[in-house]
């Protein structure tokens, strides 16, 4: 199925507008985990059981596998969300963006690899760079457009012939880039004010939204700003808060817990 039709029946579907986030940390693991064979799949699969009706998409961040030599767990971890909660659509966080001959590369790693739904990307290098991936009409394109760490400003909000570079982000790819409406972008939670003009310059377009919970993003605001007029367009991220919301083994329990909260913390605000 379609990226966006995914996303759209998952928002309705399980009334929630929250990603999950799947950044294993071994070293945060409980201990029955720690050093298990297979723990990073294991941890991960737990998390993803006990959450998947609660949730709009999950968001397994590539590095967090890569850097443990767990690229296979991710591949099979997505595979196992594909198979055991379809309909819920999985975003590869790998940020992605090089020039065409390497981006093509990276299409086949994120879609025909690791079977993602969308992906990531960073927007730098341009249109050419993003073509190998929008061309893909059933997948999502994830650009960064205000990113939720504090240097977001150093280039993002420079000035640009009147306004800042980020909403020309916004614009170019709402009105050139999305002839197959398959664009969201990212708007980082602790940049409400930002992420509210961005709404105002993309229409319905999804906005990924990280830093909630451990970034601290306040969430009235990142929905007051980013809801569409049906209380939808949002993918609010939270991954740690979710993840090591227990250390117990009863840790995907806490982890539902946690979602559930977060869940019940946005709804309230989503039709104003
Ligand atoms: O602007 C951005 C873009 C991506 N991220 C990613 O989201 C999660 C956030 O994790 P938390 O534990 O919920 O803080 C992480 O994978 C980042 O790489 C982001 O934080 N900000």
């Amino acid at each position: 199925m379609h990226f966006m039709q995914s996303l759209r029946q998952a928002w309705t579907r399980n009334d929630s507008l929250v990603c999950v986030g799947l950044d294993p940390e071994p070293a945060k693991f409980p201990a029955h985990l720690r050093g298990a064979p297979d723990a990073v799949f294991e941890f991960c699969r737990a998390i993803v059981d006990a959450t998947a009706d609660l949730v709009c998409a999950f968001k397994p961040q590539i590095a967090h596998f890569a850097a443990l030599r767990a690229e296979d767990a991710l591949e099979r971890l997505i595979a196992h969300i594909h198979a055991s909660h379809p309909g819920i659509p999985v975003i590869l966080d790998a940020k992605r963006g090089d020039i065409g001959s390497t981006a093509q590369h990276y299409v086949t790693e994120a879609y025909d690899r690791y079977g993602a739904d969308a992906v990531t990307l960073n927007p730098y290098l341009g249109r050419d760079s993003v073509q190998p991936f929008l061309d893909r009409a059933d997948k999502g394109v994830i650009l960064l457009c205000h990113t939720s760490n504090p240097g977001a400003a150093d280039l993002q909000d420079l000035d640009v012939g009147g306004k800042p570079l980020y909403q020309h982000v916004a614009q170019i790819i709402a009105r050139d880039w999305n002839s197959h409406g398959n664009c969201a972008l990212v708007t980082g939670a602790t940049w409400p004010e930002q992420l509210g003009e961005v709404r105002a310059l993309v229409g319905e377009m999804p906005l990924l939204v990280p830093g909630i919970g451990a970034q601290g993003g306040d969430v009235a605001a990142v929905v007051s700003q980013g809801r569409t007029a049906d209380g939808t367009g949002l993918l609010i991220s939270s991954s740690r808060a979710i993840l090591y919301a227990g250390q117990g083994e009863d840790f995907a329990d806490a982890a539902r817990r946690a979602t559930q909260a977060l869940r019940d913390t946005i709804n309230p605000y989503r039709l104003g």
